[in-house]
């Protein structure tokens, strides 16, 4: 089903300009035809917003039609079509889908006879779209050029001319069938009704129209008639429904719609209905499966994905802020163990998979990509890249189709980009929208939308863009002007950055793609180089000379494979894990290894952790290895200020190393902690200090006073428990989150974090991971 969610064709046609605005003269005179919730609703706001000089409905029940006329709704009525029809330029079907046919073979009669011009437009408003068309097809023969199939996504579960709204369509959504048999001016004039109306009109193909809306629409409606009847049918269903609380309620609410419209529906969109309950029994089965086996973690990874996934789509289409202090969803409970083992492959690199969907998306042909991290802010910018008119086929199981659109090829979103929770998609997409003909607006979460952005917004600036940062203080969100309206391309640049920030670097390569000239960044320090290496692979030459990245804008990008390597910042959880706990040894398969990225590595051999690389080899241009680490005795170290951007994420976890390593450990130069999804370095200290960890924060690292003790023999004794146990505040910061669970190893209590939705952003299923190696944490769910 993903798969026809986006549709190359839908996306395009959605991006079509709304005609609201346009001089369009109202209709002569619109014949509705069936006085139930939708017609009645569209007539009132038809007549309400003046939209047609006459309105005439149809109506078998003639108390309706006798009411609407009295009401001054109607200017004339009938239960017999030919009696009001003659000159409608508009005629809407809003009857049951399966009465559809003979209300065509009423309206073709009137055209054969003269009473209806033969371009008259013919819509609906019926639930299913495939059947109204092959209805057309079986009466008309050829399909008329006033035909235009129509879906307003609306509606209440009372029914109707008495529950009628003129406000029912209002910032809904209306999907219309561009069918190619109809002319241009029919799908303009209903566009212009619907939006009139106060709606967005979507067009979609009527097969993928059916297949989502059996999902989205039908299945629930059955499930929900299915309930009540089950429930219905007990001996004791007073009861039931007597003590039913709010659950049954909600899920209920709408088995309390017509059931004639639905004994239809259900008819009429049989096949995909059956494929979308077929796939919902499988479900079913597997949910039935897991509580009889108790398998506890899966059910919670399940049940926990599927929150966040509802949580997550929601607040990405609303765009709206998705992790505010009010929803804090997630806790969790971890027991204290002192060991882990075994071998685990982790998921895919965040910021490879970031880069994967942008440059595939503006590549020419097709991208394969495998590995992908499917966490919240890779699905952020995949969306985003949807949002912007790309066929991205996927995520399954990792793997994506990406159908490039070529460097000119991205369409402007209709809604503002949303970001959720990921600096990266934002600042790399600024340098690609800047860039771009058109306007675009990048907003985000609370955490984000608080993130410095003028890092990059001022020196894209330099280069010619024109772009905001609305928030209070350079903050997102960012609205940036297209070059159409500016009037002339970027121009290429040379810009020395104060800090070692890939973003910042990734973001104004990537506008240096269609500026006139060379692009240069000198970085102060090594930062990761993905968007170097992506670039090259894709054929789009790059000039590396030391710390000068230089791009020559013009290029093109040609699709290809990638392979996205285990993300060595998540593997780093298990590392420190591993280092930390006695008698542990545990291989991470097939990690990326890229130079860039492996401060983690470094940092920890210096503090003598016991970490050894084999199979190394190169998977899409990146080197990998499997990485073993066996527990061991670490000491403080003052950590070197060169790793510290090769390190930047994995430092809220070494910071537990440090705690549990003999002596101090001394990290300066690592500023950029404190502008990542929380200060890093502040909210460390409040729960290491929670933990009993001494700890001093200064005003560009931390020192940690490792508690690893040494034994009678002058060892550091690594199974003592160097942490308390405590309540930890995430917030709301993923790697805080993650961090905590780790320090759990050498643990004396338990250790509750409170706030780890967030780990999906970037480590979906890191609880189920731990816990098969060793670990003890129970994901609980809160106030979501
Ligand atoms: O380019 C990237 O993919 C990233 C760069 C780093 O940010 P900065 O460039 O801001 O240091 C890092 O913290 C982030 O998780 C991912
Ligand atoms: C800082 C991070 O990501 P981003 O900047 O993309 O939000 C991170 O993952 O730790």
């Amino acid at each position: 089903m993903r798969k026809a969610v986006n549709s190359q064709k839908d996306s395009q046609q959605n991006n079509k300009k709304s005609l609201t605005n346009m001089q369009m003269p109202r209709f002569k005179q619109v014949c509705v035809i069936g006085l139930g919730l939708i017609g009645a609703s569209l007539a009132q706001a038809i007549k309400d917003n003046g939209l047609s000089e006459r309105l005439v409905a149809v109506d078998r029940h003639a108390p309706s039609i006798e009411e609407a006329i009295q009401h001054g709704l109607l200017d004339a009525g009938s239960s017999a079509l030919s009696d009001v029809v003659a000159g409608s330029d508009l005629i809407v079907i809003a009857v049951p889908v399966q009465a559809v046919q003979a209300v065509l073979v009423d309206i073709k009669t009137a055209m054969d006879n003269g009473q209806l011009a033969t371009d008259c437009i013919i819509s609906d408003v019926c639930s299913t779209k495939v059947n109204i068309i092959d209805a057309a097809k079986s009466v008309f023969g050829s399909l008329p050029t006033g035909l235009v199939p129509a879906h307003p996504i609306a509606g209440a579960e009372n029914s109707g001319y008495h529950a009628r709204r003129a406000t029912l369509f209002a910032n809904h959504s209306v999907i219309i069938c561009e069918l190619p048999t109809t002319s241009i001016v029919a799908i303009d004039k209903l566009r212009w009704l619907w939006e009139a109306v106060g709606a967005s009109v979507m067009a979609m193909e009527a097969e993928h129209h059916d297949s989502i809306l059996a999902h989205t629409s039908h299945l629930p409606h059955l499930l929900a008639f299915n309930l009540v009847e089950q429930l219905a049918s007990h001996d004791d269903n007073l009861d039931m429904f007597r003590y039913a609380a709010g659950g049954f309620r909600d899920f209920s609410r709408i088995a309390a719609s017509d059931p004639k419209m639905w004994h239809d529906i259900f008819f009429a969109n049989e096949s995909a209905i059956v494929s979308a309950l077929d796939e919902y029994g499988v479900y079913l089965q597997t949910m039935r499966q897991l509580i009889i086996d108790k398998d506890s973690t899966a059910l919670m990874g399940l049940l926990g994905r599927a929150q966040a996934a509802r949580r997550h789509f929601g607040h990405m289409l609303a765009s709206t802020p998705y992790t505010d202090t009010s929803a804090m969803s997630a806790s969790y409970n971890i027991t204290p163990s002192n060991t882990v083992s075994g071998t685990i492959t982790i998921p895919g690199d965040k910021s490879i998979s970031h880069r994967s969907i942008m440059l595939g998306s503006l590549a020419t042909g097709i991208t394969h990509v495998t590995g992908f991290l499917e966490g919240e802010d890779a699905l952020a910018t995949l969306q985003a890249f949807r949002d912007m008119g790309v066929t991205i086929e996927g995520p399954d199981n990792g793997k994506l189709t990406i159908h490039g659109v070529g460097m000119n090829g991205l369409k402007p979103s209709k809604t503002p980009l949303y970001m959720g929770n990921s600096g990266t998609s934002m600042r790399l997409l600024s340098g690609i929208l800047a860039a771009q003909p058109f306007d675009s607006v990048l907003t985000g979460d609370t955490s984000l939308n608080k993130r410095p952005m003028e890092r990059v917004a001022a020196p894209l600036r330099a280069m010619g863009a024109v772009i905001q940062s609305t928030g209070h203080s350079g903050t997102a969100p960012l609205s940036i002007t297209g070059r159409d309206t500016v009037g002339k391309p970027l121009q290429g640049a040379e810009y020395d950055m104060p800090v070692a920030s890939a973003q910042v670097k990734s973001c104004l390569l990537l506008a240096g793609l269609w500026s006139e000239g060379t692009t240069t960044v000198i970085q102060p320090e090594v930062s990761r180089d993905h968007t170097e290496r992506m670039l090259s692979a894709f054929g789009y030459p790059v000039t590396v000379e030391g710390n000068r990245i230089s791009v020559t804008g013009g290029g093109q990008l040609t699709g290809g494979d990638i392979a996205v390597p285990a993300d060595i910042s998540s593997a780093a959880f298990f590392m420190v894990a591993a280092a930390i706990s006695q008698g542990s040894e545990l291989t991470l398969t097939q990690v990326g290894i890229n130079p860039t990225r492996t401060g983690i590595i470094d940092i920890l051999k210096l503090m003598q952790a016991d970490i050894s690389l084999s199979n190394e080899t190169h998977v899409g241009g990146e080197p990998v290895a499997d990485i073993t680490i066996r527990g061991s005795n670490l000491v403080g170290i003052e950590i070197p200020e060169h790793l510290v951007p090769l390190a930047i994420d994995e430092f809220p976890v070494l910071f537990i190393a440090a705690s549990c390593a003999k002596g101090r450990t001394v990290l300066t130069g690592a500023k950029e902690l404190r502008v990542k999804e929380s200060d890093r370095i502040a909210v460390m200290a409040e729960g290491l200090r929670t933990l009993g960890i001494d700890c001093t924060v200064t005003e560009d690292g931390l020192i940690i006073e490792g508690q690893g003790t040494e034994s009678e023999n002058g060892e550091v004794n690594n199974s003592q428990p160097v942490f308390g146990g405590g309540h930890i505040i995430s917030h709301h910061d993923h790697r805080i989150a993650m961090s905590f669970a780790v320090a759990s190893l050498r643990a004396s209590e338990q250790i509750t974090i409170e706030g780890v939705e967030t780990v999906n952003t970037s480590f979906p299923g890191f609880a189920e991971l731990a816990n098969h190696i060793g670990m003890s944490i129970q994901v609980d769910s809160t106030n979501a």
